[in-house]
């Protein structure tokens, strides 16, 4: 089901385990700021909105989706999280370097799910253009990191119930 037929942000929330026992890292690339500023804002709000306490989410920022690999290894290592949801927005441009960046972000926070013991949410953004991005991060599709926020939850309690 594409996006276009889904609500990114809809979510049945007695359906979702309370929050409030867990810490949550979140690691947010800076290039094209204004998208993953509001995929951040949806998602933080949505770990808040189901239990979670502010002072158990920690953020670092990183320069790009690129970045977000080493930053949510290094935070896993370093920090007591039961989940990190790896925030970013990649636009294409005029070059294949859209393609490389997106399936690196891909390919290296699958390899973090292999590797680490607690879950790496993919919350980036991979759009042809900003109207697309906006519509993905608090427009008209919702917002994925509402998603990624529920998917965390979910996942720092896989096989607790
Ligand atoms: N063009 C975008 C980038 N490019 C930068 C890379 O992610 C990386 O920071 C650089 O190659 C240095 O290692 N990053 C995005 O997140 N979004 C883009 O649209
Ligand atoms: C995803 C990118 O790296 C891209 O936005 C950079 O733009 P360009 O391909 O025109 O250099």
């Amino acid at each position: 089901m594409a996006t276009a037929n889904k609500n990114l942000s809809v979510y049945k929330k007695e359906t979702i385990p309370n929050a409030k026992k867990l810490r949550f890292g979140m690691v947010v690339s800076e290039w094209n700021s204004e998208i993953t500023e509001g995929l951040f804002n949806g998602s933080k709000e949505a770990l808040l909105d189901c239990g979670a306490l502010p002072e158990k989410i920690v953020r670092w920022n990183v320069p790009g989706s690129f970045e977000l690999i080493f930053g949510c290894k290094k935070m896993a290592n370093e920090m007591q999280v039961d989940a990190i949801i790896a925030i970013g927005s990649v636009i294409r441009g005029e070059t294949m370097h859209f393609d490389f960046v997106c399936s690196a972000a891909a390919q290296g926070i699958k390899d973090l799910n292999l590797q680490l013991s607690v879950p790496v949410i993919f919350c980036v953004l991979t759009d042809d253009t900003m109207q697309q991005a906006r519509a993905r991060s608090g427009g008209k599709h919702g917002n994925k990191g509402v998603e990624a926020a529920i998917a965390a939850i979910k996942m720092a309690t896989l096989g607790n119930s």
